[in-house]
């Protein structure tokens, strides 16, 4: 029987650690554990395939395989290579089998030398794990396309297969089908993966057009402090939702909402505020008019696709949403999401810390102007490619060339503001930027109580980077990078920004625990390597 423990199988190569699956019911089969090491990786493969609901044929297609072949894999008849494997993994949604042992990752970062080359932007977090809570109100089939594999998509994905959801990635594994079947298991929702992720706050929206009450677990995510819900209950209240927290579970009952049409002033202009209400609004008969709405890009990438889906939305990019519902919203559609600002932003801090001449392509321009204002009275000098869309055929994009840049400090601090002001992911990016420049930066994060604190860990790095109180730091540059083992904060950005100034610190660094940046970025390591970094990816 499959125990909590990792199982090792010794096969052809060193080690192969077999990641857990979920406890089966007591009376479903077990897989076996005895026999060749084929057939007991064959035995895994097949109960991960059972696990997701998969026949022979249905995992056979989505390997490009014949059912016989996939017959023969679970029999332990079929020789694996490391290419099947990771395919079926990819296949099987599920980390099946790594190499190396279980445990944290941590990255050693030999730094001091100039990125060089391109590097394309992926597509971002916040808009996936909206479009992926968005995908609960279409009857009809969803495609997503260019989703980023990062572990926040899986935690989504995880909950949303809990309660029924059919969701497939292609074999190339970067398009994904969402089927919603009629009924939905809210009572099977997998806790575990929703306790990780603020986003299924996100939930709220679609699931009080499905039920008259269900009960989700507390939202988590980063570490930053106290983040309110109270808009997205104020907001949501329009629509009939009344929802009562207890016991580490919202619980939540719907009525009918008592108006034909109702205009919404959120209290917060916050995205997944917004997000929620429009998720509310899409299936909601009436006309609601959201004020104080975020127009931020996660935001536009979810009106697009609410737009696909047949709802007529006014407004897109303003302030001011005017939502037309319709009860039901049944329609097959293909949905490519944008660009993400933020990995945009981290690149291009990669390339300006280690004064490297390097090409971010793909980047989501409209919401880095500010950023690139900043930059450009710092001192940056880049270059710009003629702008062109995104696939959504809405984004503007363009392709930003960096040139090695001696930096000064802005007179002004640097603060966020919603969109179109400077992006709140993006401030701590300014402070390792800050860190390179001459003189005295003030950075002033009035949004989140705690991550402004994380930056001081840039301190070990060599920076000057004082807390004045918990929402403002003083950086003072330029810093002298040194080398230094860090362990990353439980914040993904700042754990972000620390390797950032590894790769500006001459010698060899080591940055523990860094499993958190995976919540947001795909491939990081691997594409910075790309560039010339020079990171190795180690476990204890
Ligand atoms: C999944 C997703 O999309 N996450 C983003 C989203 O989170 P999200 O929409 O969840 O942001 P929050 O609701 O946590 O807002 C961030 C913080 O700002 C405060 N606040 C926000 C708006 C406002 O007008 N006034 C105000 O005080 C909130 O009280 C909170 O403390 O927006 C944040 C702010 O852009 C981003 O950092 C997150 O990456
Ligand atoms: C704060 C962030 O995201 P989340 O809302 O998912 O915690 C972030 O992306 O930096």
């Amino acid at each position: 029987m499959v125990s909590q423990a990792y199982l090792t199988c010794e096969i052809a190569w060193p080690i192969v650690t077999v990641t857990p699956l979920p406890l089966e019911p007591a009376d479903t089969p077990q897989p076996e554990t005895e026999g060749t090491a084929m057939q007991r990786v064959g035995a895994l493969v097949r109960d991960a395939r059972r696990h997701r609901g998969l026949t022979q044929a249905q995992l056979a297609e989505r390997l490009g395989t014949s059912q016989s072949a996939v017959a023969r894999i679970e029999q332990g008849g079929q020789n694996l290579t490391l290419d099947l494997l990771d395919r079926l993994s990819q296949a099987l949604d599920s980390e099946l089998i790594t190499l190396g042992p279980a445990g944290p990752t941590h990255l050693r970062v030999t730094g001091g030398t100039p990125l060089q080359g391109s590097v394309t932007v992926k597509s971002s977090k916040n808009a996936a794990v909206a479009l992926l809570c968005a995908a609960l109100l279409n009857r009809g089939r969803t495609t997503l396309r260019n989703v980023a594999r990062i572990v926040e998509v899986e935690r989504i994905l995880d909950v949303l297969r809990s309660i029924g959801v059919s969701a497939v990635w292609n074999t190339a594994g970067h398009d994904l089908t969402l089927v919603v079947p009629d009924s939905l298991d809210l009572a099977g929702i997998d806790a575990d993966a929703a306790r990780r992720t603020r986003s299924i706050i996100m939930f709220l929206g679609p699931l009080l057009h499905r039920a008259d009450s269900f009960r989700l677990p507390y939202a988590g995510g980063c570490d930053l402090g106290t983040r309110t819900v109270e808009p997205h209950m104020i907001a949501l209240r329009r629509f009939g939702l009344e929802v009562e927290a207890h016991a580490g579970e919202y619980r939540a009952s719907v009525s009918p909402p008592t108006t034909a049409d109702r205009t919404i002033v959120l209290t917060e202009r916050g995205d997944t505020v917004t997000e929620n209400a429009l998720l509310a609004a899409a299936r909601t008969d009436g006309t609601t008019t959201i004020r104080n709405a975020s127009s931020n890009y996660m935001v536009q990438d979810l009106v697009l696709y609410l737009q696909l889906l047949g709802v007529d939305i006014e407004g897109l990019g303003t302030t001011t949403l005017v939502v037309r519902g319709r009860p039901v919203l049944d329609a097959d559609v293909d949905y490519t999401i944008s660009e993400d600002p933020v990995e945009a932003m981290s690149l291009l801090t990669a390339g300006i810390v280690t004064r490297s001449e390097l090409t971010v392509c793909r980047a989501p321009i409209e919401f880095l102007e500010i950023e690139l204002a900043v930059l450009t009275e710092m001192g940056l000098r880049y270059s710009l490619s003629p702008e062109y869309r995104a696939a959504n055929g809405h984004t503007r994009l363009a392709d930003i060339t960096l040139e090695p840049s001696d930096l000064r400090a802005p007179i002004d601090k640097v603060h966020p503001m919603p969109f179109p002001g400077l992006n709140i992911d993006h401030l701590p990016f300014f402070a390792v930027i800050a860190a390179a420049a001459t003189g005295s930066t003030l950075i002033h994060d009035w949004v989140y109580d705690n991550r402004a604190i994380h930056l001081s860990d840039l301190t070990r790095l060599g920076a000057d980077v004082r807390l004045l109180d918990p929402h403002r730091v003083l950086v003072t540059g330029p810093t002298r990078w040194r080398a230094a083992e860090v362990v990353c904060p439980p914040a993904l950005r700042p754990a972000v920004c620390l390797l950032l100034g590894m790769l500006a610190a001459k010698g060899t660094s080591v940055l523990r625990n860094v499993d958190i940046i995976a919540r947001g970025y795909e491939h990081l390591y691997e594409r910075l390597v790309e560039m010339g970094a020079t990171i190795e990816v180690f476990r204890d």
